[in-house]
């Protein structure tokens, strides 16, 4: 059976310490990550959507030590569906960032009671020894709560793991903005646990595992449905055919279902394998060939909004994954081509004597949708569009612009990658 940590050490191997960003969503976290990369205040416009994915190598006076931050995103599902996602990553952790903003005293019992949920999480997996250090973020700002304040609402759930407050700021110089005294704080701590022999094992037990995909999936007593779906997803793509076998299967009108889950890997195989210029006209064409001429879609009519809807974010899901992925896209795969059809693409694959555009493996696409399980959610689009404006005949035949919120902008993204 799959589990969700066996999937994340399978994907993650452990070669530097795994130190997950957590914390309510507008707290600072990815500026912070992207702050600590650069030791420059970076700019992030909009809220993380799944994960940002980066390593940090730290050098210090005693040695280095080389971290993977796993900043993840409250704009995906809310603080809930992170504080599941931490779920994946946190047994395996060396340590955990909980980042508060400390100008934000409306949300500061929320973030407790987040915060003891995680707490409660890794005293049941066996690591109430793994040190915990709590972020006062944003301390440039006027009025922040005091420390003394947030030491006594934080500390009495994480009694038992070693602990420390530090005030931070992504708006001064990197060696006035505390985060260097954080750094070296958590590689003290790192060592001390190498020393003890803590952070050695690997392995957890079947009972924990088992525990901990109920864990995934339950919360407080409460179902959490977007959970369970990426659940689904997960299972089906261990089982699933070969990207190859699923294109085969798409041009010949016998995909085996037509739902959400074969929409999206449908887009990711397609646009990992061509890029985004040429596998979206691919998309668009092989959509309307199939829903034209399948019995499987007798009912269903193509969508040009919705369609480009979900170009737009499995592409930013794969730009977002990129960084983490064995598979590399086809030189050129952003530039503008001619048009191309599924007729084109079957003719790129199968012409005897070329060489085929290399598709993802199944574990890019597991990679995928761990950091990027906002996918899973057909609703999605709610977000960006009113029903009115999607549902509209006008919709349906040209692409229309979300009237709630732009759609992710890999622009943008892109800018603070660098
Ligand atoms: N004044 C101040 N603002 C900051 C600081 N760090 C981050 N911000 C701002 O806080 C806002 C939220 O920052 P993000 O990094 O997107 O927050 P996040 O925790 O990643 O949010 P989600 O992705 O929604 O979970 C942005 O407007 C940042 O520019 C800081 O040190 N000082
Ligand atoms: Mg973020």
């Amino acid at each position: 059976m799959l589990t969700f940590q066996t999937l994340a050490q399978r994907l993650w191997p452990s070669t530097s310490y795994r130190v997950p960003f957590l914390g309510l969503d507008f707290t600072g976290k990815t500026t912070l990550l992207y702050y600590i990369q650069s030791e420059a205040d970076v700019i992030t416009p909009y809220p993380t959507m799944g994960m940002n994915i980066e390593s940090l190598p730290l050098h210090f006076a005693k040695g280095n030590v080389s971290i993977t931050g796993f900043d993840i995103g409250g704009g995906c599902g809310g603080p809930r569906f992170a504080g599941q996602l931490a779920r994946f990553y946190l047994p395996t952790s060396a340590a955990v960032i909980w980042v508060v903003d400390s100008s934000d005293k409306t949300r500061l019992s929320e973030s407790v009671e987040e915060f003891e949920h995680i707490m409660d999480f890794l005293q049941r997996s066996q690591r109430s020894e793994m040190p915990v250090v709590l972020l006062a973020h944003k301390s440039d700002l006027t009025n922040p709560i005091p420390l003394d304040e947030l030491r006594r609402m934080f500390w009495p759930h994480c009694k038992t793991h070693p602990f420390a407050i530090f005030p931070t700021t992504c708006r001064r110089p990197y060696k006035e903005s505390g985060v260097p005294v954080v750094l070296a704080w958590l590689y003290s701590q790192i060592q001390a646990a190498e020393l003890l022999g803590q952070h050695s094992s690997e392995e957890t037990s079947t009972e924990t595992q088992e525990q901990n995909v109920k864990e995934m999936t339950t919360y407080s007593g409460s179902t959490n449905k977007l959970a369970r779906r990426l659940e689904d997803f997960l299972i089906r793509a261990e089982s699933d055919s070969s990207p190859e076998v699923f294109l085969q299967q798409f041009r010949e009108l016998n995909l085996p279902a037509w739902d959400h889950y074969t929409h999206i890997r449908l887009a990711y195989v397609i646009l990992t394998t061509y890029g985004r210029q040429k596998g979206k006209n691919m998309i668009f064409d092989g959509l309307q060939h199939y829903i034209a001429n399948s019995k499987q879609t007798t009912s269903r009519a193509f969508h040009v909004t919705m369609t480009y809807f979900w170009i737009q974010l499995v592409h930013f899901g794969i730009r977002s994954s990129a960084a983490t992925s064995s598979h590399q896209p086809p030189p050129n795969s952003d530039s503008s081509t001619t048009l191309t059809s599924m007729s084109d693409a079957s003719t790129l694959v199968d012409t005897p004597g070329a060489v085929p555009p290399s598709t993802p493996s199944t574990d890019d696409f597991f990679r995928f949708l761990l950091i990027n399980p906002y996918v899973v959610d057909s609703n999605l689009w709610t977000d960006y569009y009113s029903k009115d404006v999607m549902m509209s005949p006008k919709a349906k035949e040209e692409m229309v612009l979300p009237d709630k919120q732009p759609l992710p902008s890999l622009l943008v993204r892109d800018t603070i990658r660098r």
